[in-house]
Parts: C-alpha cells; sequence; structure tokens
C-alpha cells in the first residue's frame, strides 16, 4: 500500500474487470471491489486480483449488529485483503466486534487487514444530513465525532470527504488514515457526489488515500486518466 490511488472498480462482472486492467498489466494497483462487483462476482475475484499482485480495498460498509458483523469479518480476513470498512453509525461496539472478527480471521503469521469507518458519504450534503438524518450539527463536526469514536474504538483509519481531513489529522493524529472519495477532476461533473475536491487538493488537505472510481473507469483511456491522477497529485507534492 505503498502509493495513495486507490481506483474503484466499479464493474458488473470479472470480464469487464479483466478488460479494464488490461492496459496495467505490468502496473499492480490498489483496487476497490465494492457491493456492485462482489455482490456478482464473490470472492473469487478477489482470489484472481490478488493473483495479479493488486492490493485490494474490499469495500463492503458493513452495518449491523456486533456479533453479526464479527463473524462476517471473520470470513472476510481469510480472503487476504488489505483493508476492508464499516458504517462508523453501527457504534463503537460495533466497530470493535469487527476488529475482533478481523483479528480471530487472519491467518496466523499474515497481517490484519486494516479496518476503516464510513463517517458521512461523500454523496451526503449538509443540508441533507441535517434535513433527512436528523443529525443537527455541521457536517464537520459529525465526521469529526465519527472518526473519534472510530479510533476510540481501534480502528485504522475513516472514509471521509478530503475537505474534512485537516480537521482529523489534527485530532486524531498523522498516522489515522483518511481515505477520501468524491474525487474529480476540476473539468468533470460531480455525478451524485455532494463532496467533492479535484485530486490536487485532496493531496493539499493530506489525504492518506484518494479512492477514484468513475474518473478512471469510465475515461475515454483509463490508462491516460490515471496517469493524470499522479501527476496532477504530484504536481501539489513538488509546488
Ligand atoms: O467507502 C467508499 O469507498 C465510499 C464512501 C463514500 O463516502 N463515498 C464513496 O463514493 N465511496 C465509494 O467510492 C467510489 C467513488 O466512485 P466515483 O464517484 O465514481 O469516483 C464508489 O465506489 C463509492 O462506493
Amino acid at each position: 500500500m505503498d502509493q495513495p490511488f486507490i481506483v474503484a472498480l466499479d464493474f458488473q462482472s470479472r470480464e469487464e474487470v479483466e478488460a479494464f486492467l488490461r492496459p496495467f498489466v505490468r502496473e499492480p494497483l490498489f483496487v476497490k471491489v465494492g457491493m456492485e462487483l462482489y455482490y456478482q462476482e464473490g470472492p473469487d475475484i478477489i482470489t484472481a486480483l490478488k493473483k495479479q499482485g493488486h492490493h485490494i480495498f474490499l469495500d463492503l460498509k458493513l452495518h449491523d449488529i456486533p456479533n453479526t458483523v464479527k463473524q462476517a469479518m471473520k470470513g472476510l480476513a481469510r480472503l487476504g485483503i488489505d483493508l476492508v470498512n464499516v458504517h462508523a453509525a453501527g457504534g463503537t461496539s460495533m466497530m470493535k466486534a469487527a476488529l475482533e472478527g478481523l483479528e480471530a480471521g487472519t491467518p496466523s503469521g499474515a497481517t490484519r487487514p486494516a479496518c476503516i469507518a464510513v463517517t458521512q458519504l461523500t454523496s451526503t450534503s449538509e443540508q441533507m444530513m441535517q434535513r433527512e438524518l436528523w443529525i443537527s450539527r455541521t457536517m464537520a463536526e459529525t465526521v469529526l465525532h465519527y472518526a473519534l469514536l472510530a479510533q476510540e474504538s481501534g480502528l485504522d483509519g475513516v472514509v471521509c470527504s478530503a475537505k474534512e481531513v485537516p480537521l482529523i489529522r489534527e485530532h486524531c493524529g498523522a498516522s489515522f488514515l483518511t481515505v477520501t472519495p468524491g474525487i474529480r477532476f476540476a473539468d468533470e461533473e460531480a455525478n451524485d457526489q455532494a463532496r467533492v475536491v479535484t485530486p490536487k487538493e485532496a493531496r493539499k488537505f493530506g489525504s492518506s488515500f484518494v479512492v477514484v472510481g468513475r474518473s478512471i473507469t469510465r475515461a475515454a483511456d483509463p490508462h491516460a486518466a490515471y496517469e493524470r491522477l499522479k501527476q496532477e497529485w504530484n504536481q501539489e507534492e513538488s509546488s
């Protein structure tokens, strides 16, 4: 996990994934397998991607009673993934149970997958959070509160918008992971994302990882879009 770019493989089938990955054959990526792909292809897709040398974020956003999450995580840890997530809204007992499950399921000698918690989805705006979810605090206060709960539970970090990274870094420290989706190049549409930043801004805010889906997977030339992502990130690093 030495690179800060996670590519979201939001495809319906293994065939589509294979076609997408063809130009990256000599370039192991950090990829994200989410619900769309995992619910169609199951654990076999993880085995196949690992065989090709890719690092894996399994994004299933678990959110259930503690025992169910613990038992599910036990099974997921056996897949040899690098990173997995839960919803922080499940609370500290659920997050602690997730970690217990991961620890119990990690084969001896192997490293436990890192576990992060979704604070507020990047498709959620502050207005929507307050009006629909009845969370009356600001987005920044809410995301920070959930990040502190995740840290208290022993988790390795959070999923949030890059906009919230400076605040989380200030309170949770530099080693607490901030994984940030809602990334768009400056000339692109936000689509269903509400809290959007460019790769350059995400680097400036201090994101540990950016999660990028459609900007790469739906690009006319996905490899060129991935190169653009790296270039924009590194531009910020050197400026
Ligand atoms: O956990 C996630 O990965 C996630 C959390 C979140 O708050 N927002 C979010 O967009 N994601 C995921 O990140 C990816 C973003 O995709 P694009 O909007 O196409 O770049 C999707 O696979 C989402 O499922």
